[in-house]
């Protein structure tokens, strides 16, 4: 009998496409092993007509899946890393990160090729605070709306003329095949990303060496440090849920380099820090950066933006 892996994930086609790429990687790894995918409906997905940031943020995706791993009715849970709250249940570990997709926002249109076209008044669909609070900090003159849904019903929402452009992590889009869509790549300094953006994580439960020792071949450590620092920040802030937070390392050598920032939701106040240190003291990087930001007075601005959701 072959071993089977069975594999969580939420139906979106962006969950299934990085279901599928692990199962295809663990096949490659280990061609002895069978793979299935456990397609299940989580609570973001039922609820659409609520902006995220209201019903309980990023919680919603992750927790059907979890209780399908404490279960046993699944080994392992594909996020995106983003996604994923900063702590983990009881039984449960994520030591598995797949290699980095280009972690950029995307700026979408289909009659301006930059942000800086967009006409003033111009109406952009985000649902994130992070974006909204950077687009706005740069134009105040734009007019944003919540958009949300998975990566084709934005898509459809642009198209339908609802939107003049919209705001996506270009990971989703390139790996639905939607590269060609991408009118312009916000820099870092545009618009920084949102901790774990473009990363794929592994959950799986805490006392099952089997299904540990198979993912190991799939852990990238390059990306695994990054976004350790990364999430590190957001855990100082306690930013857990949908809060206006940018957190983003990249590696120069064996030297981390975060950013992260915080903002109004109206963009009139964005609050920015960085530092260095070697990768080895990632998860300290993570909480000195936080610790800046605080100093600057993050706490009251993330406080705002709790109250007025
Ligand atoms: N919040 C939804 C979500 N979660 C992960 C991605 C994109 C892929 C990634 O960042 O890994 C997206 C869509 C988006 O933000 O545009």
């Amino acid at each position: 009998m072959s071993q089977m892996v069975r594999i969580a994930t939420r139906k979106s086609a962006l969950a299934l496409w990085q279901a599928e790429y692990v199962k295809a990687e663990l096949e490659k790894h280990h061609p002895e092993i069978m793979v299935q995918l456990v397609p299940m409906s989580t609570q973001g997905d039922k609820i659409l007509d609520t902006p995220l940031a209201k019903i309980g943020g990023k919680g919603l995706f992750v927790k059907e899946l979890e209780m399908a791993l404490l279960d046993g009715r699944a080994d392992i849970a594909v996020h995106s890393m983003k996604d994923v709250p900063v702590a983990f249940p009881e039984g449960l570990v994520l030591q598995t990160i797949c290699p980095r997709e280009d972690p950029r926002d995307a700026f979408v249109s289909n009659h301006y090729a930059s942000l800086a076209e967009l006409p003033a008044g111009a109406v952009v669909g985000t649902s994130s605070l992070r974006r909204q609070c950077q687009l706005k900090a740069r134009r105040p003159d734009l007019v944003i709306k919540d958009l949300r849904g998975n990566v084709n019903t934005r898509l459809a929402k642009l198209d339908q003329g609802d939107f003049d452009a919209i705001i996506l992590a270009a990971a989703g889009l390139i790996r639905l095949g939607f590269q060609p869509r991408i009118a312009g790549w916000l820099a870092p300094e545009q618009s920084l990303p949102a901790n774990g953006q473009g990363a794929v994580g592994i959950e799986c439960r805490a006392d099952d060496p089997r299904i540990q020792q198979l993912l190991a071949a799939l852990h990238d450590a390059d990306t695994a440090d990054r976004v350790l620092a990364e999430r590190a920040m957001n855990r100082r802030l306690q930013g857990g849920c949908q809060v206006p937070i940018g957190a983003y390392a990249e590696l120069d050598g064996d030297t981390l380099w975060l950013r992260g920032l915080v903002g109004s939701l109206d963009g009139g106040q964005i609050l920015q820090a960085e530092a260095k240190a070697p990768r080895q003291q990632a998860e300290a990087l993570g909480v000195q950066v936080a610790e800046a930001l605080l100093a600057e007075g993050a706490a009251a601005l993330l406080a705002a933006a709790y109250q007025e959701r």
